[in-house]
Order: structure tokens, then sequence, then C-alpha cells
């Protein structure tokens, strides 16, 4: 099988790139690897997760944010030139702050909290994937490792974060009834912060990768970011979108939210063994004139996408979670634990909606 990214030819690593054509050969690496191209982003980015799996995309990414100043701190202090390091450590001061409150770590805590999480469960970080403790930590030590030059091109995959973050901020709020500009106000800074911060490092490599063998470094630095990037969404899509097998001491839905929300979505309203149904005075209907169904609840009428016409065309009084799962697994031919994840998911926001009881 071809490999899908495949690596440059070798001989074309062994002549000297211009400034501009090493440039192109990052962007390049970028155009074919950043993590915009992963399935997890499509999916957050389109409105396509459920709202755990954009909290387990919170909870983990935390774990990036509290490392990247570390990690620069490791780059800052292999600089031997006080020149480079007077630009380098705005970065530490971007996301630890000025003071308490302040600063991009405290953002995304802000982030996290807005999507439901306890600040302390955050920061414990407890609850993260370990493919994104191993891959965050291999970033910081490949700054250490290094040579200095593969340690700032490592961080050019900034190049490429403008066009991502605007499309996530955009999709987002357009796509996520519980997703407020407030809880993404982290990504507002970093629409300045990222160019800044790429234009510094892109010119630093363009002017220090003067041989082939640098420019290869260079090269194969971006390569390896764009992989420490790429692996924290592949651990996400297997653990919370599928085949959903979250590993043993992972966050489970549920868990480490504030208490108000933990009632309601918690550890589930709606469980695997109970009989969903629809309160008195909520129904499922076709609206003719508009040709989609609707739940009609007293006051209020929420448009059903067809997932949830699926479901909910099943939820009669009589059937469990557990059946209706497997009544849908048989329909689409699909797996019964994967599809009951969702359906939990789905019955659950219903039922904070307050049009599903058991
Ligand atoms: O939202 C994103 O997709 C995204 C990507 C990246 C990146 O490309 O590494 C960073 C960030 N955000 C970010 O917020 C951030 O602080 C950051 C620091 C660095 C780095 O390598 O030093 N990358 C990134």
């Amino acid at each position: 099988m071809t490999a899908p990214f495949p690596t440059p030819k070798t001989d074309e690593s062994q002549r000297l790139l211009s400034p501009e054509e090493l440039e192109a050969a990052l962007r390049d690496i970028g155009a074919r690897r950043y993590h915009n191209l992963h399935p997890f982003h499509r999916l957050l980015h389109d409105g396509k997760l459920n709202k755990d799996q954009v909290r387990a995309w919170a909870l983990n990414r935390y774990y990036y944010q509290a490392m990247i100043p570390v990690k620069d701190a490791a780059v800052l202090a292999r600089m031997t030139d006080a020149s480079l390091r007077r630009v380098w450590r705005q970065r530490i001061v971007d996301h630890d702050g000025d003071a308490p409150g302040d600063g991009g770590i405290e953002r995304w805590l802000k982030l996290a909290e807005g999507v439901g999480f306890r600040r302390d469960y955050v920061e414990s970080t407890q609850g993260i994937l370990s493919a994104t403790r191993f891959s965050v930590d291999a970033y910081v030590h490949f700054v250490k490792e290094r040579s200095l030059l593969e340690a700032i091109a490592s961080s050019l995959t900034e190049m490429f974060s403008p066009t991502i973050i605007s499309e996530r901020v955009a999709g987002m709020l357009k796509n996520y009834d519980f997703i407020t500009k407030d809880t993404l106000a982290y990504f507002d800074k970093r629409l300045t912060q990222a160019p800044r911060d790429a234009d510094f490092a892109i010119a630093y490599v363009k002017q220090h990768a003067t041989t082939p063998e640098l420019q290869r470094q260079a090269m194969d630095a971006l390569t390896f970011k764009c992989n420490v990037l790429w692996t924290q969404l592949d651990a996400l899509y297997f653990s919370y979108v599928a085949p959903g097998m979250t590993p043993p001491d992972a966050w489970i839905p549920g868990t480490g939210l504030v208490a108000e929300v933990a009632q309601a979505v918690g550890t589930g309203t709606i469980r695997s063994g109970d009989v969903p149904r629809l309160p008195r005075g909520v129904r499922l209907r076709h609206d003719e004139v508009r040709g989609q169904h609707v739940l009609l609840a007293p006051e209020r009428t929420f448009d059903l996408d067809a997932n949830a016409v699926a479901v909910l065309s099943l939820v009669d009084g009589q059937r469990s979670v557990r059946d209706i799962a497997g009544k849908l697994a048989e329909t689409f031919a699909a797996d019964r634990d994967v599809i009951e994840v969702d359906v939990l998911a789905m019955l659950n926001d219903l039922a904070t909606k307050r049009v599903l009881e058991r």
C-alpha cells in the first residue's frame, strides 16, 4: 500500500534549496500533514460531535496548552544569544500571563469550564489519554534533545494555525448551541500571536538552515511536530468516536463536571438499561410544510436530524436504550456498543431539554 503521506525523495533532499524553496517545502509539509486534515477536526468543526466528544477534546488539549510554556522554557534554555531569548520569552508570557488569572493556560481552563468541567479536574490531567501525554511529552523531549534549529523548526506548525483557528471558531459557534464566543476566547489572541511567532521562526529557519542536511533536519522537525498534533487526534477519535474504546482510567463522560452538569448528563440521567419515553405533551411529528421531523413540546419545537429521528422512532416506552441501540445496529450493520454511546449522548441531551424522560 502506498503511504498516504509520502516523504520527499532522498535525492531531492541532497540539493541545497533557496530560502524561498525551503519555505515552500515546509509549507507543503503542512498542506499534507497539518491536523486541520484530521477526521476528528473535521467532525469538531462541522458540528458532528456530541457534547461529550467536544469535552474530551477540550480536556485532552489542556495538557498540550499546559506544556507549551514548559517546551518554550526548554527552547529558551538552549539559546545562548540574548536577542533570541528576548523574542522567545514572549511565548512563555503569552501562555502563563503576567499575573494569576491571565494568559493562555487560564483561557483554556475557561474553555474547559465553559463546556462543563471542574477546573481542578482539568488541571489534575488525570483523565487525559495516555497517547495525549506521550505525544505532548515527546514534543518537550524533542526540543531538549535536538539542535536549536530543529527545536525552532518544530514550532512551524504555527504557520498553519490561523486558518484552522478561524475555521474552528466559526464552525463551533455556528454548530453547537453550548459553545459561546466567551468560551472560545482563547483563540482570539492566538490569531495575532501565532503569525507573529511563526514569522520569527520561519525567518530563523531560512537563515540558519544553510546546508541540505540542515534543511532536511528542519523539514523532519516540522513533520515530527505535525505527527505530535495528529496522534493526539487519532487517540481522541479511537477513544471517543469510533470504535469508542476508552482506555482504563481515561475520562468517562459524566465525570469531572461541575455538580449541576453532572446531575443533568453526568453518570447519565438515562443509562443503558433505562427505558426512555417522551413526557406527556411531547410528540414526534412530521412537519409537512418544512418536510422534516420535529419534536413538539408545549410552546417549543425542536428540529430533528435523521439520526435523532431514527432513535426517537424507537422510543416507545418499552425498549431500553440497549434495545434501541441493538435495533439500530441491525439496521445500519454497525457495532451496538459504538451506537449506544451516541444514542445515550443524544437521549441525555434531550433529557436536559426536558423533552425526554425515563
Ligand atoms: O489550535 C490549534 O490548532 C493550534 C495549533 C498549534 C500548532 O500548530 O502547533 C498551536 C496552537 N493551537 C496553540 O494554541 C499554541 O499555543 C501553540 C504553540 C505551539 C508551539 O508549537 O509552540 N503550537 C501551537
